[in-house]
């Protein structure tokens, strides 16, 4: 049993629906679990199956339609919107800044904090992302793939209790890929942040400890003691 596992994001019989004019989109209801710190999840299953949607909802970046999303801590329940600052993300879309360097990208997190050391932490994070070669460019000036390991470094920089990542190394080659995965994992295990893993990687998500496979329709546990039930 993790140390952190009186910290956790609980998901309470949670559901996601979109109206459009047209139509609606049923993704998934009914679904029931925790994310504890010191944790790792994976989401894997087809295009549009709905993972991106449930790791913004798990994250507190968007409300669910039905069931609530909320932080326990000791037993205590708080708004996910409390512990907002202490989750690191990383997107699809990478958000970098378009007019900041990668030192100063990844420095930001520590930066908000009033961390003085924080451009000396960015470049040593930098490094770890095997990009100490870049840290003057912009985002415009660095491929697809390091623009996603600076992504990673801004997630990872400040020591997050929760990481949210969706597809972390889908612009990598394989021997990038496979660095990263062992910082995104060493964050969970050495560090004790709950690791939440969006991938179409068999590669990454049997690295996790437990895994959310949406399937025709369905989502299930593969490896867990969470018993968790979901609709689609
Ligand atoms: N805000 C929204 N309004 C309407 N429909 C949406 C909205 N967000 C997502 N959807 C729909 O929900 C479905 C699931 O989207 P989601 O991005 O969660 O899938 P995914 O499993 O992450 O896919 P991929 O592997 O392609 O990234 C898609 O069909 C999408 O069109």
């Amino acid at each position: 049993m993790s140390s952190h596992s009186n910290s956790k994001i609980e998901l309470h019989k949670v559901g996601q629906s979109f109206v459009t004019n047209q139509h609606s989109v049923s993704l998934f209801s009914d679904l029931s679990f925790s994310i504890e710190q010191g944790r790792s999840y994976a989401i894997t299953g087809p295009s549009g199956s709905g993972k991106s949607s449930l790791l913004m909802l798990a994250s507190g970046l968007e409300q669910p339609f039905s069931g609530e999303v909320v932080y326990s801590y000791n037993g205590q329940i708080q708004p996910i919107s409390h512990i907002r600052s202490e989750i690191g993300f990383i997107f699809q879309q990478f958000h970098l800044l378009p007019e900041f360097d990668a030192l100063n990208n990844v420095a930001l997190p520590l930066k908000l904090r009033g961390d003085k050391q924080a451009l000396a932490i960015a470049k040593e994070w930098l490094e770890k992302v095997g990009l100490g070669h870049r840290l003057k460019h912009k985002p415009a000036q660095l491929s697809g793939g390091e623009q996603q390991r600076v992504a990673i470094a801004r997630a990872l920089v400040f020591n997050p209790k929760f990481i949210f990542a969706d597809e972390p190394t889908g612009n990598l080659d394989a021997q990038s890929a496979g660095e990263i995965a062992d910082l995104l994992f060493a964050c969970c295990r050495d560090k004790g942040a709950g690791l939440v893993l969006v991938t179409h990687s068999d590669y990454l998500a049997q690295q996790a400890q437990q895994q959310l496979r949406f399937n025709a329709g369905e989502c299930q546990w593969l490896s867990t003691e969470l018993g968790s039930k979901c609709h689609a």
